[in-house]
């Protein structure tokens, strides 16, 4: 039996890479079959989120028990293939004509290398442009012309003291283009944009030029709308210190999806804007970066005009994008931290106003420096988000280093207020249903579209996987039938009546048409004899009403896989492991999913599944860093 047969008798494919490889060999029946293997591996390699697959760890995607070929003999007959690109730079297009490319040890479905290769291109692009060249002597806030110099005392009042990252990351945004600015939850990200963008506001004013055209931005509708709240709330905070309401008033009170921001074409996967017709904006910040997958991040950075800045929030902990990518990790890789951050790597970069000329890093003439990557990275650390009811940071950080015997010992404890372990229960829809099934029946009592919408957000389950007894799909079921129990005149079983009056939905696409997309909530509420399903939209007090036959993809959402939940959060999280080891458990899993919480956490499952979950990384394959230039031993 060959390679490809026994991936297929495995059940390792899909029909979609299964068809791949049978079209290569259509069209060349003398291409080796480890090719047409490797073909349908980079294919399955892109749907589990990496942007290529590693030909020396095929059991890392596949686990079944197959006889794989040898690396170097894979790697040959990959190399010697007509499919097969080997691009001689990073930074040069591959061949049109080859649907593989074989590169820095991955192979590559061509259109994802592409992905990749534009990607570092356009981070090149707007990191190395200086955005007031005049001032590129001055290298933090201590030469502030004075005017400026006054306004960032009274923002960031702990700047005197040079260990405060917070006015760090504004002084450093003031001369570089593509900054990141990274933490975990409540570490004052978006207190500290709000800051660095009345700075630039000022800034301007004073030259006598326009305040810049500013764009708040993230991947999911959700996350969009918690960061304009987030902001608001900065801004308010802001005046209350004294600040001139009149530079407060140039920033965005609201924030928009990056589908919205770069425009959906309906039915496209493309968008109004890209390099040729680039955003009109001066400075585009994006949260929750670790979410955006690859393609869309490569469409965002393209369409950033010359010389406007891109400033990337995110946790670098957090689980990488559902879809192919774990691009932020990659830009981190290339970007270490500036600065004194607890545990992590210090690292001042001396080369801050070294004009970066485009040109490949990796392959540099012997004897040349490779070109740093022109980004700036800000990795806050204190957490300024005081929750008396619950105190998550040491669980989190015990969880986000992968420390399972702390971890276990604190939830054992049970004296983290508002974190409850129910060790070794598998079922809690059995043990607490009414308290469950109380939340969920409650939904239904809403009348108000928004006001429903935010009362959902109060209580979510969430799972590590979507099939099984613990999985996202069976539990939803399980709670459609006891919520059908629950209804007065019930009538059919909640699974024969699917759209009923508060049934929650999850978008499971992306739908350019509808404006609704992967991982969007809404609710089923009935107003008179018609039953509508209702979205989030751009106004929150606006929900959108959609009928249900007419949706996209979707399913219930009273419990729903931690991964759908990036981005979002929840007064009240139950997270429910799966009985038994499952290869999608992480620590990044368990440290997105508590992190989920705002008032309260239950954690289900056993000790063995979370040391194994906490011994593993959610790591993707992917060239991103090394095509920025990331130094060998920061690669994953
Ligand atoms: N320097 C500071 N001084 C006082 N309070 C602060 C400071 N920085 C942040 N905070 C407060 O901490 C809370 C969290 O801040 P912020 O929303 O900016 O964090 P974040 O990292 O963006 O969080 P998330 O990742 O959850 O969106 C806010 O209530 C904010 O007012």
């Amino acid at each position: 039996m060959n390679l490809l047969q026994a991936l297929t008798k495995a059940g390792a494919l899909r029909t979609l890479d299964h068809a791949l490889a049978q079209s290569l060999r259509r069209l060349d029946p003398d291409t080796p079959d480890s090719v047409l293997a490797a073909a349908a591996l980079a294919s399955l390699a892109v749907v589990d989120g990496h942007a290529g697959f590693d030909p020396a760890e095929p059991q890392r995607l596949v686990e079944a028990p197959i006889d794989w070929p040898t690396p170097e003999a894979w790697c040959q007959a990959l190399e010697s293939s007509r499919w097969v690109a080997c691009p001689q730079a990073g930074d040069a297009e591959s061949a049109a004509d080859a649907p593989l490319v074989f590169e820095h040890g991955l192979v590559y479905l061509r259109r994802y290398r592409e992905y990749e290769r534009r990607l570092a291109e356009g981070l090149r692009r707007i990191g190395s442009a200086h955005p007031h060249p005049r001032e590129q002597a001055d290298r933090d806030h201590a030469q502030l012309p004075a005017h400026l110099a006054e306004l960032f005392a009274q923002l960031f009042p702990d700047a005197a003291t040079g260990e405060d990252l917070q006015s760090r990351a504004a002084g450093t945004a003031l001369h570089h283009n593509l900054l990141l600015v990274t933490g975990g939850p409540g570490t004052g990200k978006t207190t500290t944009i709000t800051r660095m963008l009345v700075l630039l506001v000022a800034q301007a004013l004073q030259a006598g030029t326009a305040p810049p055209r500013i764009a708040l931005a993230a991947p999911t509708g959700r996350a969009a709308e918690r960061m304009a709240e987030s902001v608001r709330n900065a801004v308010q905070a802001l005046t209350a210190l004294g600040i001139d309401p009149a530079l407060c008033a140039h920033l965005p009170t609201t924030g928009t999806t990056l589908h919205r921001l770069l425009g959906t074409i309906p039915d496209s996967s493309g968008f109004r804007h890209h390099a040729d017709n680039p955003l009109p904006l001066d400075v585009v910040v994006v949260d929750e970066a670790s979410m955006i997958d690859l393609p869309l991040m490569a469409k965002l950075v393209e369409a950033v005009p010359d010389g406007a800045r891109l400033v990337l929030l995110g946790d670098p902990d957090q689980l990488p994008s559902v879809e192919a990518g774990d691009v932020l990790s990659g830009i981190l890789e290339a970007t270490p931290p500036i600065g004194a951050a607890h545990g992590r790597e210090t690292h001042t970069p001396t080369d801050a106003h070294t004009p970066a000329p485009a040109g490949d890093p990796i392959h540099a003439q012997p004897g040349t420096k490779p070109t740093p990557f022109p980004a700036r990275h800000i990795h806050l650390t204190r957490g300024w988000r005081q929750s008396a009811e619950l105190d998550l940071a040491p669980l989190a950080a015990a969880v986000r280093e992968g420390d399972s015997a702390t971890a276990l010992s604190l939830l054992r404890d049970g004296e983290l207020s508002g974190v409850h372990f129910h060790e070794g229960n598998a079922d809690p829809l059995q043990t607490h249903r009414e308290h469950l099934l109380a939340h969920w029946a409650s939904l239904a009592e809403a009348t108000d579209p928004a006001q429903a919408l935010a009362n959902a957000a109060r209580l979510r389950i969430l799972t590590a996987v979507r099939e099984g007894p613990q999985g996202a799909r069976g539990l939803n079921v399980r709670i459609e039938d006891l919520l059908a129990g629950t209804r007065r005149g019930a009538g059919p079983a909640a699974t024969a009546n699917r759209y009923f009056h508060g049934r929650l939905l999850l978008i499971t696409e992306n739908s350019y048409r509808h404006r609704l997309f992967n991982g969007d909530i809404g609710i089923c509420l009935r107003d008179g004899g018609t039953l509508m399903a209702w979205f989030p939209g751009d106004d929150p007090h606006n929900p959108r009403p959609f009928h249900p036959a007419a949706l996209p993809a979707h399913d219930s959402a009273f419990a729903m896989t931690v991964h759908k939940a990036q981005g979002s959060e929840f007064d009240e999280v139950w997270l429910v492991l799966p009985e038994r080891h499952n290869r999608v458990l992480s620590r990044e899993l368990l440290y997105t999913g508590m992190t989920r919480a705002r008032r309260e956490l239950h954690v289900a499952g056993s000790e063995d599944v979370i040391r194994e979950a906490l011994s593993r990384h959610a790591g993707r394959w992917s060239g991103l860093g090394w095509r920025l230039g990331a130094p060998q031993e920061t690669l994953r």
